[in-house]
């Protein structure tokens, strides 16, 4: 792809600078103090510690893949200065929520995961509550870490960030759908003087917000960007060899936590049109949801159409027998040529596209692996070469880390 100016809007950083934690900031975390009796620590008898204040306390709404493993790094960090920082006091699901001062991850998990009673409060479950649970007194930042896939809360992040709550997710619903949301998030993170974490919406967490921001913040002007932006569809073509139906591996991505929760999202390429929407805004091109073209991998006639997407895991994996066949064909053919199947998502001149395409295995785009996603910058600085970023991009611990990266990076930033 050659460089060109494809910018309708010039951006020379951030829209908000609010949406930007890396420019913030810092104020570090690991300075609390950690008080231990000497000889409690030396001959393993109880061990006196006070854990320091913390600098945020924090919400977790979602409890499937990528929350649960938000627990688990969270209980990880029991104990640390990373741990005592950031203190847990709502966490619910659709069904209902619990709350307490210092919520123990490692016990909220342990319930989900062994099956044991768990009973959150339904009355918890209300939206319009989790604002409650995070009032306290201190100077502690509050933060909502959305875990879900779900677009009534992404309804919520604008109410929140104008609230002083800052918001941290993984939930592509809020800057990946309607322009209108996207700039009421930007407006509302401005007024709240708040920050919004979407590491985790495209790549799972890899640095690529990040770096397109930080190249903008530096006076770079993206001028188009290419890339492999699904961790499922990537997993699946980099598995898929023309002998088990495709629809067999669709269900493995699905059992390995890849896809969304419902896999019909990956597969009609909505989900990488939230994403290439998320990426072109941030770099200055504020598209409208229905000016990107997209080439969906479901079968028109299957079983897939107008139903809400974004609920609970479900039963179907919406490939139908004739997309197996479909692809079978598709694959057999790249092959015969030394191509591989990708589906890729690309901005250039303005305009959006994804698509199913078949690349010289040559090709920069086509090497990878596992549920690799790649981002091919190109700027005034890359104009020939791109930048090219790549890593596993979706994952439950990769986004998990993704999201508590953001929460950190706030719970370090000096209160406004
Ligand atoms: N899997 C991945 O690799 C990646 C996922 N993401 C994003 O992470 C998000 C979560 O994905 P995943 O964990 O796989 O999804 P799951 O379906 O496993 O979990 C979703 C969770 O959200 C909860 N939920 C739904 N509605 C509400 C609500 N109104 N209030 C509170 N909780 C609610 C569900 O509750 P209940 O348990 O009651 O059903 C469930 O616990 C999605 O937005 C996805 O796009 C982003 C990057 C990578
Ligand atoms: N379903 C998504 C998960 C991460 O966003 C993907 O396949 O990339």
């Amino acid at each position: 792809m050659s460089a060109g100016v494809v910018g309708r809007l010039r951006v020379d950083g951030d829209v908000s600078p609010r949406l930007n934690a890396s420019v913030r900031s810092e104020r570090r975390a690991d300075t609390h103090v950690r008080t231990e009796t000497a000889a409690g620590s030396q001959h393993g008898q109880h061990v006196h510690r006070t854990p320091s204040e913390p600098s945020a306390r924090v919400a977790l709404l979602g409890t499937g893949n990528v929350g649960k493993a938000v627990l688990d790094r969270l209980a990880g960090w029991d104990g640390t200065p990373r741990g005592d920082s950031l203190a847990l006091v709502h966490a619910g699901n659709s069904r209902g929520a619990l709350r307490g001062e210092r919520l123990c991850p490692a016990d909220i998990k342990r319930r989900l995961v062994d099956g044991s009673p768990w009973q959150p409060d339904p009355a918890l479950a209300n939206l319009s509550g989790v604002a409650d649970a995070l009032a306290g007194t201190g100077p502690a930042h509050r933060i909502i870490i959305d875990a879900t896939a779900s677009g009534e809360v992404a309804d919520h992040h604008a109410r929140w960030l104008a609230q002083g709550i800052h918001v941290v997710t993984a939930c592509k619903l809020g800057l990946g759908t309607t322009l209108e949301r996207w700039q009421d998030i930007h407006d509302a993170a401005a007024h709240g003087s708040t920050r919004y974490g979407d590491s985790a919406t495209v790549g799972a967490g890899l640095p690529l917000l990040r770096n397109i921001r930080d190249l903008q913040a530096g006076g770079d002007t993206i001028h188009a960007i290419a890339g492999v932006l699904s961790g499922s569809l990537a997993w699946l073509f980099n598995h898929y060899d023309g002998k088990k139906p495709f629809s067999e591996l669709v269900d493995e991505a699905r059992q390995a936590g890849y896809t969304e929760p419902d896999p019909r999202e990956d597969l009609s390429g909505d989900d990488v049109r939230r994403k290439i929407l998320i990426l072109a805004r941030a770099a200055g091109v504020p598209l409208a949801s229905d000016e990107v073209e997209v080439e969906s991998l479901l079968d028109p006639a299957g079983p897939e159409t107008g139903q809400d997407r974004h609920g609970a895991r479900g039963e179907d994996t919406g490939v139908s027998p004739s997309l197996d066949a479909l692809l079978q064909q598709l694959h057999r053919a790249a092959a015969a040529k030394g191509e591989q199947l990708r589906y890729i998502a690309r901005l250039h001149n303005g305009r959006a596209t994804v698509r199913l395409e078949t690349l010289d295995a040559t090709h920069p785009l086509a090497s990878g692996a596992g549920t690799d996603n790649k981002l091919a910058i190109w700027s005034d600085r890359y104009r020939e070469q791109p930048l090219v970023i790549q890593g596993p991009g979706a994952g439950a611990e990769v986004t998990a880390a993704g999201l508590l990266d953001d929460a950190l990076r706030i719970a370090r930033s000096t209160p406004d």
